[in-house]
């Protein structure tokens, strides 16, 4: 199979360039001086044991590849983002390409499949930092990342499978899932967590404010009697494969408030407060994470710069 990654950052850069490394068909999308670098001087692929330098094939848009029927789509643009992209696919990839939503969230995969037929989902457990144009960074110092997937709604099939095992090749763990996307709402509420770190400034109210998101991020879900899978399956899955390798390991959107591109926070702690909405379930604390993400992306505020006390008292 040949493997098309749209966006390259954090996520795409490593599952690119890991990918390439051991042999598979990919080209990357980027863009900006991200993708000006990439051009003169390769994928700077930072891993615990090595920094490597990647001749990856990249390109700007969906228009300047070759789509053929053994081409897959690695979606891993940040969520606020899936649309463009989706545009951009659209006008070029055949309708029967599979795309897979390599992201964050649960809101990707019902908008690929308004366009692609063929969508599939990943949980992605894969901590990696882009700060630096040309350059992306490993964060987890023993496997890269577990990269389950399934197709969406539900089921396993072929391709899944077939993916999983490229992904497998190139380092990962990965397993075809038939209820992915009850692994993809565990991530979401692990993913309240990034909200906290991109606005407050860590501290001791820190573990508060999570568990503050998390019981209303239980009972949205519960409310809306959407299935998750257990904490428990979650770290038995994860077991010792996914470890840190010292330094920070700042969440996806406090590297975007840094980098000053644009939040997700609207698909992560936003989607709780959607969920709440629908179902009659209060979100304050969520909805307070939400805006303050907002604010900063908006005002240009130091990430991760608000007293948690002061935030908690605000409530
Ligand atoms: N980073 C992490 O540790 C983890 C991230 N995730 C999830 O993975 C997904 C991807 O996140 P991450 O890799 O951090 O995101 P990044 O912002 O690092 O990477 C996305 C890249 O896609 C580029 N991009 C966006 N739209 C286009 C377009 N139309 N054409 C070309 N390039 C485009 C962005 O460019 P630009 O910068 O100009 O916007 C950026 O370089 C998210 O859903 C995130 O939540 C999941 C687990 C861990
Ligand atoms: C949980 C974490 C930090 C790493 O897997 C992540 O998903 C993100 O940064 O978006």
């Amino acid at each position: 199979m040949r493997y098309v990654i749209f966006g390259a950052g954090a996520v795409g850069g490593v599952v690119g360039g890991l990918l390439h490394r051991a042999g598979v068909d990919v080209t990357l999308v980027a863009r900006g001086d991200h993708l000006r670098v990439i051009r003169e001087r390769g994928l700077t692929l930072d891993t615990p044991e090595a920094v490597l330098r990647l001749d990856v094939p990249v390109v700007a848009d969906a228009g300047e590849l070759t789509w053929t029927e053994d081409t897959v789509v690695l979606l891993s643009v940040k969520s606020q983002q899936t649309e463009a992209a989706l545009e951009d696919l659209a006008a070029y990839a055949p309708p029967s390409t599979p795309v897979v939503a390599m992201q964050n969230g649960v809101a990707n995969e019902p908008r690929i499949l308004r366009r692609f037929a063929r969508t599939y989902a990943i949980h992605v457990v894969l901590p990696a930092t882009f700060l630096t144009p040309g350059t992306v960074v490993q964060g987890s110092g023993n496997r890269p990342g577990i990269l389950d997937i399934g197709r969406y709604p539900a089921g396993v099939d072929e391709t899944a499978g077939a993916i999983a095992n490229d992904l497998v090749e190139a380092g990962f763990l990965s397993e075809p899932r038939a209820d992915i996307m009850a692994w993809k709402h565990r991530k979401l509420l692990n993913n309240l967590g990034n909200g906290i770190n991109a606005a407050i400034a860590p501290g001791p109210s820190d573990e508060e404010i999570y568990a503050r998101c998390l019981a209303e991020a239980e009972a949205a879900l519960a409310a809306a009697g959407i299935s998750v899978v257990t904490a428990d399956e979650d770290r038995t899955r994860r077991a010792g494969h996914i470890t840190g390798r010292g330094g920070t390991n700042n969440s996806s959107t406090w590297q975007s408030l840094a980098r000053g591109s644009g939040v997700e926070i609207d698909y992560l702690s936003g989607e709780i407060v959607l969920l709440g909405r629908l179902h009659g379930v209060p979100t304050p604390v969520n909805e307070a994470i939400q805006r303050a993400v907002h604010d900063i992306a908006r005002t240009g505020a130091e990430p991760g710069s608000i007293d948690g006390t002061i935030f908690l008292a605000g409530l």
